[in-house]
């Protein structure tokens, strides 16, 4: 049986803590491939700019080049509207239907997967593995389990590394013109800067 990791995000940009986030996936699952997926329309950060989804897209391309178990889906960029991830799972479980598939995410939106829509699709569809976040404590599983019932026996609680990098941080740091060495990997970083994608303000 095949298992495959889904590593959804806004990828704004892409980040060195995207990739740990999936090695570490990799690592601890046993996973054989982990498919990126930027949203087209991260319907959660509708009242923020968000970079146009080609752009995200072409970003991701660029942050995975060389890493054969890494593979891009440009599923959500392509279905128009908002992006929802059960949306996401249910094409992808009609796809695998014998895969054993993980919703990678990070323990920040483990804890806000309540009001995501349609949660309990989420878990009908695949499982999900949570790793620690920077800044957010360990999800508790029994809590989240009264919110959506069967959440705990789907998820898996990461141990990893608290990697304290942040595509919010990166645009920052872009905007005041203050590096990203190390944060970014490099393709990515000269694709930003060709483009002028967060400009210096
Ligand atoms: N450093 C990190 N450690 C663990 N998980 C992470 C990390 N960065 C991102 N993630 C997870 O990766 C997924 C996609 O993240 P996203 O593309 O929104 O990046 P982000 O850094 O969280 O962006 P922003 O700061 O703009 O909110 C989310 O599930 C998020 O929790
Ligand atoms: O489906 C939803 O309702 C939903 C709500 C918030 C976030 N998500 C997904 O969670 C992933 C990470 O989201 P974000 O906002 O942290 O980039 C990405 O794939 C989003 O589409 C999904």
């Amino acid at each position: 049986m095949v298992k495959r990791g889904i590593l959804g995000g806004t990828f704004d940009p892409p980040h060195m803590g995207h990739l740990m986030l999936a090695e570490e996936a990799c690592r601890c699952l046993g996973l054989d491939e982990v498919i990126f997926i930027p949203a087209g329309e991260p319907w959660v950060k509708a009242a923020q700019q968000v970079s146009p989804a080609a752009e995200r897209l072409e970003m991701v391309k660029l942050a995975v080049a060389g890493r054969p178990c890494f593979k891009v889906s440009d599923i959500e960029v392509r279905r128009p509207g908002a992006s929802y991830t059960w949306e996401t799972l249910v094409q992808l479980r009609d796809l695998y239907p014998d895969d054993e598939l993980y919703f990678i995410l990070g323990w920040d939106n483990l804890a806000a997967l309540p009001l995501w829509h349609h949660a309990g699709r989420i878990i009908t569809a695949a499982k999900l593995a949570a790793a620690p976040r920077a800044g957010f404590p360990r999800p508790d599983l029994d809590a989240l389990d009264a919110r959506i019932p069967g959440i705990k026996t789907a998820t898996v609680i990461l141990d990893g590394p608290h990697v304290e990098i942040s595509a919010s941080d990166i645009r920052a740091r872009l905007k005041k013109g203050l590096a990203t060495d190390d944060l970014v990997p490099p393709q990515v970083a000269a694709y930003i800067e060709a483009k002028n994608l967060y400009p210096t303000v």
